[in-house]
């Protein structure tokens, strides 16, 4: 075995501002204050985290403990007070807002919980909608299945408001899916939805990753939801506090249990 130089880094070992090629997106000392004064809240405290290309991470932790900041801050939604944040090789503090526009439209899925689906165009109108807007047509056969997945090739000209919530999520999902953008972001795109409807979108979600290699991370409250991705990693007032991988909705409930407390014991709960 040959032993590197000591002043060539070697691959395990990348600059710090040179993300390896297998990271889709990652938060380097990202901290985000809201307000001043009394008023002053730090939603994020340097937090480093990365997003493996091909993988499916849940974030979790309590209410207000930044989960929502993160993925807005990561998504190129909103702004870090302080910090970094790469998409691929791109470092999104760099870019102007008519460049971050574009990225948005061309490498990022985002599903939410409030659908923000347009109410006058139909669903396939929705879906396709993003696509058409950067001018291209989604691939035919993976949109094909993607909507059979879902269960909406009989709502396709159905508009929004003639859709239940379950079905407008699912639109919302395929909308995300249908251009595979390098990355999907969703902000508890369950939390509105029955247990069968909340299944189909993280079957779709896990079948991004395992059969065409997308990267998804989802913010979640619901250890079942959280059973689907290959990560989960937990937040505790604007910091990644712990990681879990391969997780089951039980060693998801245990370690959320275990944090709390922590919490409890630390005077942080
Ligand atoms: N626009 C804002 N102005 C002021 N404070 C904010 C704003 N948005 C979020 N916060 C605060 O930042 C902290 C983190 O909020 P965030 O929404 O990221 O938490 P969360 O973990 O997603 O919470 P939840 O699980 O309840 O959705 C909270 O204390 C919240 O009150």
């Amino acid at each position: 075995m040959t032993t590197p130089a000591p002043d060539s880094p070697g691959p395990e070992s990348p600059a710090p501002d040179s993300p390896a090629p297998d990271v889709a997106a990652r938060a380097v000392g990202l901290s985000k204050i809201y307000g001043t004064g009394d008023t002053r809240v730090a939603a994020l405290s340097e937090v480093s985290v990365e997003f493996a290309k091909g993988e499916f991470t849940a974030i979790m932790g309590p209410s207000g403990s930044g989960k929502s900041t993160l993925m807005h801050c990561l998504a190129g939604l909103d702004d870090a007070t302080e910090g970094a944040v790469f998409l691929g090789d791109t470092d999104l503090t760099s870019l102007s807002d008519k460049e971050m526009t574009r990225l948005r439209r061309d490498r990022v899925g985002f599903v939410f919980q409030s659908f923000n689906l347009v109410p006058t165009l139909t669903a396939l109108e929705n879906i396709t909608l993003p696509s058409a807007i950067a001018g291209r047509s989604p691939d035919a056969e993976w949109l094909d299945d993607v909507l059979s997945r879902l269960g909406l090739k009989d709502r396709l000209d159905h508009r929004p408001g003639e859709l239940s919530g379950g079905q407008q999520q699912r639109v919302a999902c395929a909308r995300a899916l249908a251009s595979q953008p390098e990355i999907i972001f969703g902000d508890e795109p369950t939390g509105n939805l029955d247990s069968r409807s909340s299944g189909e979108v993280l079957s779709i979600l896990r079948a991004a990753v395992d059969e065409f290699h997308q990267t998804v991370v989802i913010v979640t409250h619901d250890p079942r939801a959280a059973a689907y991705a290959d990560r989960v990693v937990f937040l505790a007032d604007g910091r990644t506090v712990d990681e879990l991988r391969g997780p089951t909705a039980e060693s998801v409930l245990d370690r959320m249990k275990q944090l709390d407390e922590v919490a409890a014991a630390t005077g942080n709960g």
